[in-house]
């Protein structure tokens, strides 16, 4: 089976030649970097508005049913009492910062290689949008020694426990999740046995757990003009689901029809997990995929960290969710069966129209 960067090294985007803007040194916004000089109209009143993204406690009982009530109606919500430890949060914050406040020319030296997924560069959604991001990332998928060794030749062991250890982190609390809502839509446990099991029985050790992910550490400088620029251009995540952790300044909004864009204030602890595509095809489109962007910051850097987890690369993707009454057994799919590596090649070509494509 392929790894998910050999997946994306197929399905080059040629971003190679596109190095994040040396934002340290810049006063004005070039012209490369303005989006609506036509002002902020749509920056609508949603963003005040009085039904926020649901904050839920997965300690509370009632978790489960918070939890699918909250994907079916926004495609997302934010998570506190989640066992994650803060100083392993704190701990990923702070090199992250260690990495971005590098000098340009340091970080240069981590940049994505010409087919690669991984290292420094600019988001991969890029080429889809006539200006730039006021943005810059760092992939992992795994650990992110090769790219960091070089930058601190005695000290990036630091940088990569930090990394690995969240990963970890992510990905029980990502199992977690995909099993509570699998059970909440009756998907059997043989559809997703691709997932650890956690309560091994007779003694046999679990299955090795074969997903997909993969750790986004974004930067988001301050901007000179942030009415006319873009932190991250909307955009639906391509995982099934995806957990994120923002630092504490505004910038996040997720777009509810019939409201608009509504801002995701940062919660001290919390995560903010979002369905991607592949929950939305799984969900027959009972899910929502959260559309979502990212403002900038007249006077503050922003950071956020989101960790994308996704079934193995061959496993078919399709809408397993039946409805939970017989009344509604057999209900019509969707979208046609797709493999996860299949999904990555189409979205490389077609953005947020791979959905489209597989509609039935
Ligand atoms: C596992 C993933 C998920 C990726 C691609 C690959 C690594 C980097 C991720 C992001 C991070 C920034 C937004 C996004 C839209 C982007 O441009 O790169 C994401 C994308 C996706 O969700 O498709
Ligand atoms: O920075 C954020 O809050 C969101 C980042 C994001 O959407 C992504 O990495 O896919
Ligand atoms: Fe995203």
């Amino acid at each position: 089976m392929s790894t998910l960067s050999e997946v994306y090294r197929d399905h080059p985007l040629h971003l190679h030649h596109i190095a994040p803007l040396d934002f340290s040194a810049v006063r004005t916004m070039p012209d490369s970097h303005v989006w609506r000089p036509e002002s902020s109209n749509d920056f609508s009143f949603g963003e005040l508005s009085s039904s926020p993204v649901p904050v839920i406690d997965l300690g509370d009982p009632n978790a489960p049913e918070l939890i699918v009530q909250a994907c079916e109606t926004w495609g997302v919500f934010q998570l506190v009492n989640h066992g994650v430890l803060l100083s392993h949060i704190e701990e990923v914050e702070y090199e992250a910062g260690r990495f971005f406040a590098l000098p340009t020319r340091q970080k240069l030296k981590a940049l994505r290689t010409p087919c690669g997924a991984t290292g420094y560069g600019v988001a991969r959604i890029t080429p889809f949008f006539s200006k730039y991001m006021w943005h810059e990332g760092f992939t992992i998928m795994g650990s992110p020694a090769d790219h960091v060794r070089e930058l601190w030749p005695h000290d990036h062991e630091r940088f990569c426990d930090a990394m690995e250890n969240y990963q970890k982190d992510m990905k029980g609390l990502a199992e977690r999740l995909t099993r509570l809502i699998f059970d909440s839509l009756k998907i059997s446990a043989e559809e997703i046995s691709w997932l650890a099991s956690t309560t091994g029985s007779g003694g046999s050790p679990p299955p090795p757990s074969t997903a997909s992910t993969a750790l986004q550490l974004n930067s988001y400088p301050s901007c000179p003009d942030p009415n006319q620029a873009m932190g991250l251009a909307p955009h639906t995540d391509t995982s099934l689901l995806t957990i994120l952790h923002q630092s504490e300044t505004n910038g996040l909004q997720v777009f509810k029809p019939g409201l608009g864009w509504v801002l995701i204030p940062p919660v001290a602890g919390a995560f903010v997990v979002n369905i991607g595509d592949i929950l939305h095809i799984l969900s027959n489109a009972r899910f929502p995929n959260a559309l979502h962007r990212v403002v900038v910051n007249g006077s503050r850097q922003r950071f956020s960290v989101a960790y994308f987890y996704s079934p193995p690369t061959d496993y078919v993707v399709s809408p397993l969710y039946k409805g939970l009454n017989s009344g509604e057994d057999n209900i019509i799919p969707r979208y046609r069966s797709v493999a996860v590596k299949e999904y990555i090649g189409l979205k490389a070509k077609n953005l947020e129209n791979a959905l489209s494509i597989l509609r039935t």
